[in-house]
């Protein structure tokens, strides 16, 4: 599903009005029905104090016509409508009229009114801003922003959370509104999915107002969801008439005295992942425990006891994948220079791999093209030096992807895969994932996916996405705290099954 920003909606607003050849108003009437629709389905005529706060533009207008469909429901409501700016909108006005003609008086909230009260068991609308959001809101309305989030109403945002703008982190963390529920239009909005910004929203939902489709197809994003229907049209079914020589031959190279357990999960991924045969590259000390634990894993034992100084493969590997567990030993960095010297085709490069990078720069210029860089927030920073929010934090993985023709796989709660231009934000994957050795099964199952003939862009995504179906499975059965990386390696088959398995569809009444 693609991500759209503001300018992009703006313009698909346009375009459908004149091809539809509707008013603006019917589109916010429509959006209006829908979040109607919405709220009716689950109260169904409960009395609930419902409070709506509008703005005073399009946003707002959602707002005044919602307002209205709840009056003629027989719903308990009292709007207010926050005068932040002079300049109201013609769709916020008519709505404004249309509600008064059904003897409904909102209150009009200024700098200097007490702010209404919240009962505990009311909700709140907001429909303060929406995405026209393009300044920090006056100090005034970011108190009655926290005067929102301080009740224990229950809050749905129209849209977005008021507060939030759609092209960079909020002037103020304070003035923004945290909403329970999001209902957006038509496509999501990328701040939903960001660290800094997805605090402020607990789940969303998105209501499909009848944008053109053709448009919405056609358009061209800086991002994209990664879900399941698109992972679908990734996948590579196995033909009966294969053999283990069909699925590649994949190398994981890593491990150090104490930290063998990170090659272990990485290679037991890539065998678990489907790749035909696998080698471990580890140093002396992990050829008994890797021969003992793993047994379909071979294992080239170097010669060193505790880390490697030589990362020679006296074979020609589909793929590598390396830097679990390795250590940044003077003769393992030397060793990993000349590994990328050897290497031409594209690698899966973790962890200690990446922290050798920033401190031999000319390391980078070795690596092959279309490899794939998996970096927690800390070694990304190491990488591409420090952001001041999550969109420059963007920017330069972009800026970095396009200078080194690589991948770069953003680990965290919405994992973001950047290649060049574009960045595929995945869908799947929970807290409990964030524990130790989650990354290592996540590169064993990207290197498995290039071994068997993903292109790289495909096994990087297709691979996030399966490794955070896994860890959902594995919360399923433990709960977040207890689940550990061993427990997303025993789910990987199981997250193969679910996601081939055909799924219900929803039958709407
Ligand atoms: N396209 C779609 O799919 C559909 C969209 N719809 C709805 O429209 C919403 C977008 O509406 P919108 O453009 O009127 O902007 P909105 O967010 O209501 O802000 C209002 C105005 O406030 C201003 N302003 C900005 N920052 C400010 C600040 N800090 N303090 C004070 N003022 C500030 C700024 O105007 P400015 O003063 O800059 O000229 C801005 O224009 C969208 O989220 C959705 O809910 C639906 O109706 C149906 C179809
Ligand atoms: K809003």
């Amino acid at each position: 599903m693609k991500i759209f920003s503001a300018h992009q909606i703006y313009e698909a607003d346009k375009f459908t009005i004149e091809k539809q050849q509707i008013s603006s108003d019917e589109l916010m009437e429509r959006a209006a029905t829908k979040l109607f629709e919405w709220i009716h389905s689950r109260l169904r005529g409960t009395s609930v104090n419902i409070q709506l706060f509008c703005g005073i533009g399009n946003n707002g207008g959602d707002g005044m016509a919602l307002a209205r469909i709840l009056k003629e429901n027989e719903y308990a409501i009292q709007v207010h409508v926050v005068n932040y700016s002079e300049k109201r909108s013609k769709d916020f006005l008519l709505n404004l009229e249309r509600l008064k003609d059904r003897k409904v008086w909102p209150d009009f909230i200024n700098s200097d009114s007490t702010f209404p009260e919240i009962a505990p068991n009311d909700i709140v609308v907001d429909a303060l801003f929406g995405i026209g959001l393009n300044r920090s809101p006056d100090t005034w309305v970011g108190n009655l922003m926290k005067y929102i989030n301080a009740s224990k109403a229950f809050v749905l945002s129209v849209d977005i959370p008021s507060g939030l703008p759609m092209h960079r982190g909020p002037w103020d963390p304070s003035f923004v509104i945290r909403a329970n529920y999001v209902l957006s239009f038509q496509v999501p909005k990328l701040v939903f999915f960001l660290p800094q910004t997805g605090i402020y929203v607990d789940q969303w939902e998105i209501l499909d107002i009848g944008l053109d489709k053709e448009f919405l197809n056609k358009a061209d994003t800086d991002f994209e969801l990664i879900d399941r229907e698109q992972m679908l049209s990734v996948y590579k079914p196995r033909p009966k008439f294969s053999h283990k020589g069909t699925y590649g031959h994949a190398v994981i190279v890593g491990g150090s005295y104490g930290k063998i357990g990170a090659v272990h999960l990485a290679s037991r991924a890539c065998l678990q992942s489907g790749a035909g045969l696998v080698t471990a590259l580890v140093p002396q000390c992990g050829y008994l425990p890797l021969q003992t634990a793993v047994p379909e894993v071979m294992v080239l034992a170097k010669d060193r006891e505790k880390e490697l100084s030589n990362m020679e493969i006296p074979f020609k590997p589909t793929v590598v994948g390396v830097g679990m567990g390795l250590g940044v030993h003077e003769e393992t960095v030397s060793a990993m220079g000349s590994l990328l010297k050897e290497v031409k085709s594209p690698m899966v490069i973790d962890a200690d791999g990446l922290n050798i990078m920033p401190k031999h720069p000319e390391m980078l210029q070795e690596v092959p093209e279309l490899s794939i860089l998996t970096p927690h927030p800390k070694e990304l920073e190491r990488l591409v030096g420090p952001w001041k929010d999550d969109f420059e934090k963007l920017d330069k993985v972009k800026a970095f992807s396009q200078k080194h023709h690589v991948i770069i796989v953003i680990k965290g709660a919405h994992t973001i895969t950047v290649f060049e231009e574009k960045g595929y934000v995945n869908t799947t994957g929970n807290p409990g994932m964030a524990t130790a050795g989650s990354g290592d099964v996540l590169t064993g199952m990207i290197t498995a996916l290039i071994a068997q003939g993903y292109e790289p862009l495909h096994a990087a995504t297709f691979g996030v996405y399966l490794h955070g179906l896994a860890g959902d499975m594995g919360a399923s059965q433990k709960g977040y705290e207890a689940l550990t990386a061993s427990g997303i390696l025993e789910n990987i088959g199981n997250a193969y099954l679910n996601f081939l398995r055909p799924q219900e569809v929803e039958v709407k009444e």
